[in-house]
């Protein structure tokens, strides 16, 4: 009889898919069989993405779907209402389809015996419970930021934020000497609309509730950055970093299709020269931004890599200045961010700072220049200028936008600082003994194994 089977559950987000679908792809290699639920309009993506690719991810790992309670024309890029939505429809959903897996067994299937559920998705913990299965959560972003969510109605309490997650007045909040201070204004739950940011807020709250109520909590990070906000949250166990984990390195999950053309183009470029600008997959930035953005990296006439999402992203609106074209850079819809980052001709990332990213390219010994936008993004932005010192932030003008001199000033800097890139070699070594056997986290990882199979 094989390994028991795990149904793998991620919030609907590439930052969130990634994640999961590689401490899936770990389960699946140890022989478990892996159910991994996208929702049917993520699910397409993926298969579409998939296309013409030698991807294995189909054959280790069961790919289905259930609906996210949106409409077919609605934006899931409303955080808010992309929520809304999960709540309503989403467990219902799941339970259903538990129970289809598990009355249709075929000879030596292995029924569902336990969800591994994002955090973001702990409202599973109900469903769970309903079925009678177990339960273990993963957490796609950092330790800090779990110890935040953890305290938000300290933060109540103690008159930071109102109860929908509004800051009461601006000040700087240290949850512990530990770990980097914040502005209340970049609380993780930031969005640009306040309608969707209460509406993240209230179901951040929530799902937290179920979350911390769970045996296994394990998150994307290891103990050597952030062992202060371990300390905070200490049933959070590190089991990170979570990386592309098949032979041929694929992230496996991807909702865009990966334009391998830049790995060839990377080939041709001299060692440590090029400038890799990504943003994630949520990212939109405005007109006058984008262009100062293309003027800056011309004027640093350096060659550079840049992924600019199609739809719904900067490439399909905006007009790239004239003198931009033909420059010594190279443009992709969507890479293969894993291989480019550990790819030897990359100089530095310019990056949202994801938590993905931030760990993609910690992993790799990449230096950061950091771009935050939303969410956590700002405190991963402390985390690596202030507290690892693998980065630098721009400066804005007064109206807010980065102009293309600050962005050529800052990339020489930080080509310039022998001691950022000592600093992310270092770190990257740390990162590199975290991976495989040995470290603490793949003991988090066995132990974690061996629960499964108690
Ligand atoms: O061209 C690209 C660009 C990105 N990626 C991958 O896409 C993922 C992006 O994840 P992340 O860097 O975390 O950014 P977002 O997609 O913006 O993730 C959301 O979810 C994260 C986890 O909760 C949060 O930390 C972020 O702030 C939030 O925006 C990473 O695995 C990248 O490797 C690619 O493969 N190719």
């Amino acid at each position: 009889m094989g390994r028991s089977h795990v149904l793998v559950l991620p919030y609907p987000a590439q930052g969130h898919v990634n994640p999961l679908m590689h401490f899936a792809q770990g389960l699946a290699n140890l022989g478990f069989k892996v159910t991994f639920v996208n929702t049917h309009f993520n699910h397409k993506r993926v298969l579409a993405a998939m296309v013409g690719r030698n991807d294995p991810t189909g054959s280790c790992v069961n790919l289905v779907s259930i609906p996210d309670g949106m409409g077919l024309e609605d934006d899931r890029n409303d955080i808010g209402k992309l929520c809304e939505a999960i709540l309503i429809a989403m467990p219902k959903s799941l339970e259903e389809l538990i129970q289809n897996i598990n009355k249709t067994l075929e000879f030596g299937d292995q029924p569902i015996t336990c969800i591994v559920s994002d955090a973001c998705m702990a409202w599973s913990r109900e469903v769970a419970n309903k079925l009678g299965i177990r339960l273990a959560m993963v957490w796609p972003a950092s330790a800090a930021i779990y110890s935040i969510l953890a305290n938000i109605p300290n933060l109540i309490r103690d008159g930071y934020i109102d109860d929908e997650g509004f800051s009461i007045k601006k000040q700087r909040i240290q949850l512990s000497l530990s770990i980097p201070s914040f502005d209340i204004e970049n609380i993780p739950w930031r969005l640009g609309d306040s309608n969707s940011q209460k509406a993240l807020f209230k179901y951040l709250k929530r799902t937290f509730e179920h979350s911390q109520l769970t045996e296994w909590q394990m998150c994307n990070s290891f103990y050597e950055i952030e062992p202060g906000a371990f300390s905070l949250v200490p049933k959070l166990l590190p089991v990170g970093p979570l990386l592309a984990n098949n032979d041929a390195g694929h992230s496996g999950a991807q909702f865009w299709q990966e334009d391998s053309s830049c790995l060839t183009w990377l080939d041709q470029q001299p060692s440590q020269s090029v400038i890799y600008v990504a943003f994630g997959s949520l990212t939109i930035i405005d007109q006058i931004q984008f262009q100062e953005l293309a003027l800056g990296l011309q004027l640093t006439n350096k060659p550079f890599l840049w992924v600019l999402r199609p739809g719904n992203n900067q490439e399909s609106n905006h007009v790239r200045p004239n003198e931009f074209h033909g420059s010594h850079g190279k443009i992709v819809s969507w890479a293969p961010q894993q291989k480019v980052l550990s790819h030897p001709a990359i100089a530095c990332f310019v990056s949202h700072c994801g938590w993905n990213s931030t760990i993609e390219g910690v992993s790799n010994g990449v230096p950061f220049l950091c771009w935050p936008h939303f969410l956590d993004q700002f405190h991963n932005t402390n985390y690596i200028c202030d507290s690892w010192k693998v980065g630098l932030g721009f400066d804005k003008d007064e109206s807010g936008i980065i102009r293309k001199e600050e962005f050529n000033k800052k990339v020489e800097l930080l080509l310039g600082d022998k001691n950022i890139r000592e600093k992310a070699f270092e770190l990257k070594q740390i990162a590199r003994n975290n991976i495989g056997e040995g470290g603490q986290n793949s003991t988090n990882f066995s132990n974690f194994i061996k629960w499964l199979e108690a």
